[in-house]
């Protein structure tokens, strides 16, 4: 057996030479026929001659192109109807960026979201934004946000859709004051002190934090500090900043009523300078910060505001509602406090002095009409109702009562709310905490 084997194999040898010389032979032919000079480009043959038409076959078979075609068709229907469909969706208050990406994104600010938008879409060019940035809601800091103005600011961007991240150190602020926003993805709180940085990324930035009442104030002078690490921070990440200023920058006023012109009337080594003089220098530094810096480029996109616009200014009046401490010193929150405990009114020096008062609300949409508006400020932010007092103590103001003109007709802002209809509203809220702090106090 081996041995017959082994006499086929020259014989299979010479068969399979015979018919490689065929083929051989064979192309040679075709591509004589073909007229095809060059025998040593076998690939541009290929693909010239036969698998154009093949590819072309392939196409053709299996209604292919059919549905390549429809691919196509649905792929550009989507990409032209997106930009309307976000226009409508822009509507919802929670759908912030697309608006003005569409409309060019106007110079004026009717609305922070316009503005932010305006960027990113000069930036593409395009109209169109990555759908990350475009659906992304109007992100707000909100300094000092577990305050008493702080919290009340805070329920109102809120419920106007925005996320927002509240900074408080809990000097005067209270967890209380915003728990009620727990759990809701759109809060943040953070336990932090302004006089350290931090890096957060924001659209604008509400900067609240600082002690605002004569007796807590001497103990914690935050205003420089904060301040510049706030304006650090908005410079660095693009976003506006609205600084909540004072009254107290008027000091005992000798101008009456004092209008936001006036320079005031400060003594810059008593016991309230660490307030005034500090508010009066973090006017100062926001004002520095808007002549002379420009919002930096961020991660290479233009900043959101443009240049020079991206500071307000907010000059606070006496404030009085819910929420205020209750030990807060001010007179106010002393005689409500002080007449639910059915204890004596303190009146201070010879009670002559005089204040204007608005309720928290009032102020709180002030505030907003200022960041969201067209112009730098400072604005005076008040009520035009006053109360005289009997007494008086160092420093102390004689008389205050702001011209609130220029805020009526530039923020298209007043007050609302009339002492007779707010101050029953903070005594009900007096009324329950000091109840409660009462019964705890029993309890124990
Ligand atoms: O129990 C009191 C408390 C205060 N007073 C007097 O009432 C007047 C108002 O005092 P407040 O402490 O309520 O408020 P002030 O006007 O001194 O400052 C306030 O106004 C502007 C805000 O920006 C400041 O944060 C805030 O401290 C003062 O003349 C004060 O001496 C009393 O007569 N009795």
């Amino acid at each position: 057996m081996v041995m017959e084997k082994s006499q086929e194999f020259p014989q299979i040898m010479k068969q399979l030479h015979k018919q490689s010389t065929t083929v051989i032979q064979r192309r040679d032919e075709e591509i004589a026929a073909t007229g095809t000079t060059s025998p040593y480009s076998p690939k541009t043959l290929k693909h010239t001659t036969r698998s154009l038409p093949r590819s072309i076959n392939y196409l053709f078979k299996e209604q292919r192109l059919l549905f390549i075609l429809v691919g196509i068709l649905i792929g550009s229907t989507f990409f032209i109807l997106q930009p309307s469909l976000s226009r409508i969706s822009t509507s919802d208050p929670n759908s912030t960026l697309a608006r003005s990406s569409f409309n060019g994104g106007s110079g004026s600010i009717a609305t922070q979201r316009e503005q932010v938008s305006f960027s990113t879409s000069s930036f593409f060019n395009v109209g169109r934004v990555p759908s990350a940035l475009r659906q992304r809601r109007l992100r707000i800091v909100v300094t000092g946000g577990a305050g008493f103005v702080g919290s009340h600011l805070v329920d109102k961007l809120m419920a106007r859709g925005n996320d927002v991240i509240v900074i408080d150190n809990f000097f005067t602020g209270r967890k209380e004051n915003v728990v009620h926003h727990f759990g809701n993805p759109r809060f943040e709180l953070i336990r932090h002190d302004v006089v350290e940085p931090i890096l957060l990324e924001v659209d604008q930035i509400y900067h609240l934090a600082c002690p605002a009442s004569p007796v807590h104030y001497k103990y914690n002078p935050t205003n420089v500090m904060g301040t510049l690490n706030m304006l650090g921070l908005a410079k660095r990440i693009g976003a506006r900043f609205l600084l909540t200023s004072t009254s107290e920058v008027y000091g005992d006023p000798l101008e009456h009523p004092q209008k936001e012109t006036y320079w005031g009337n400060v003594n810059p080594i008593g016991e309230r300078s660490c307030y005034d003089e500090g508010k009066r220098t973090a006017e100062t530094l926001t004002m520095d910060y808007h002549r002379g810096a420009d919002v930096e480029l961020i991660n290479g996109l233009k900043c959101p505001y443009q240049k020079n616009d991206w500071v307000r200014i907010a000059r606070i009046f006496n404030t009085y509602g819910p929420r205020m401490c209750l030990d807060d010193g001010r007179v106010v929150s002393n005689f409500v406090a002080q007449a639910i405990r059915k204890e004596p009114l303190t009146v201070y020096g010879d009670g002559k002095q005089t204040r204007s008062f608005q309720y928290v609300s009032d102020l709180v949409d002030g505030l907003v009409a200022l960041m969201d508006g067209e112009h730098v400020g400072p604005f005076n932010l008040d009520s035009s109702a006053t109360i005289e007092f009997r007494p008086n103590t160092a420093d102390d103001p004689h008389k205050r009562k702001p011209d609130i003109s220029k805020a009526k007709e530039l923020l298209n802002w007043q007050p609302k709310i009339p002492l007779r209809k707010g101050l029953p509203l903070m005594v009900r809220d007096f009324r329950n905490r000091i109840l409660n702090e009462d019964e705890g106090k029993a309890r124990k």
